[in-house]
């Protein structure tokens, strides 16, 4: 697949706006990712998208226009299970960033230990067959057997899929956070089977998080509305569990790229409590991200 510039597509907008709601000091994007530089990092071979560069210059210059502190990093796709670009952008942040690792399941535990020490505190299993060929679960659930003190595992699927992850999901030893909550239908509302079928898992496990990301990904509303009548009732139910991420550089939105500032003025209509947006931007992701300095 061709790498040269002007095939790489840019799913970023070059100028968000500056966001109306100022987040409170300490803020974290739960959820970002890196792509490249190319030339240093070069993108997978199964890679499903070529993007431009979006390196931590990028990332850190974006967080402090939005009013964010920390990130947390997650390995994108297209980088397949080298994760040299994301603990590059963790190691020039100055331990503001953590990061969501992607592994070959038959990763050693040294190396996993590498990866902790390089401020990965997770791994990432994607179950998206348009983002990745294939995924094991057998082996990951062999992997997540064995991670790290204190890691998680986070997951990214489909809401049709959520159903037949539940063994899987039951089967983890370890806590899971869920990716723009397995991608609900919005348009079915706070009560909509979808939604049901997602607080089920959550009242399965207490150990279960989620990020209420992605209105621009999950709703074709003006304004998003129906993200955030669909969305606002789950942070409310669960408070404790829930984070909030950005998304950028927004992977495969070319053709409908987010304005970030928007994205950050959403968080007072899913969370309109300072209580809420407390848990939310910072207890929350703290204990998961920083544990060795939270609470
Ligand atoms: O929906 C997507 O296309 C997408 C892709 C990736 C990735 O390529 O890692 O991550 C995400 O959070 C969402």
């Amino acid at each position: 697949m061709s790498t040269d510039a002007q095939n790489r597509v840019r799913s970023w907008t070059l100028d968000p706006t500056v966001p109306t709601y100022r987040p409170p000091e300490g803020a974290v994007d739960a959820h970002c990712h890196v792509f490249g530089p190319a030339e240093r990092f070069p993108f997978s071979a199964k890679a499903k998208y070529i993007p431009q560069d979006a390196g931590p210059d990028a990332l850190f210059a974006l967080r402090d226009r939005l009013g964010l502190n920390r990130s947390v990093i997650v390995q994108a796709s297209c980088h397949g299970t080298d994760n040299s670009a994301t603990l590059n952008a963790i190691a020039a942040s100055n331990g503001s960033a953590r990061g969501v690792a992607v592994v070959d399941p038959s990763i050693s535990n040294d190396e996993l230990e590498a990866l902790h020490l390089g401020g990965m505190r997770g791994i990432r299993f994607n179950f998206l067959k348009r983002l990745v060929d294939d995924a094991p679960k057998d082996r990951f659930l062999e992997v997540a057997g064995r991670l790290p003190e204190g890691w998680h595992v986070v997951m990214y699927f489909e809401a049709d899929d959520l159903e037949d992850l539940r063994p899987f999901i039951a089967a983890l030893p370890v806590p899971v956070i869920i990716d723009h909550m397995g991608r609900p239908d919005v348009t079915q509302g706070p009560d909509g089977s979808d939604m049901r079928a997602f607080r089920a898992l959550l009242d399965s496990r207490p150990d279960i998080h989620f990020k209420a990301t992605c209105p621009d990904r999950l709703s074709a509303s003006p304004g998003w509305d129906d993200f955030v009548q669909a969305v606002r009732p789950l942070v409310e139910d669960y408070p404790d569990r829930c984070l909030w991420g950005t998304d950028w550089p927004h992977p495969n939105m070319e053709q409908r790229i987010p304005d970030d500032g928007a994205l950050v003025d959403m968080i007072p209509r899913i969370a309109p409590t300072p209580g809420l947006q407390q848990k939310l931007l910072i207890d929350n992701p703290m204990r998961l991200y920083w544990s060795e300095e939270w609470p």
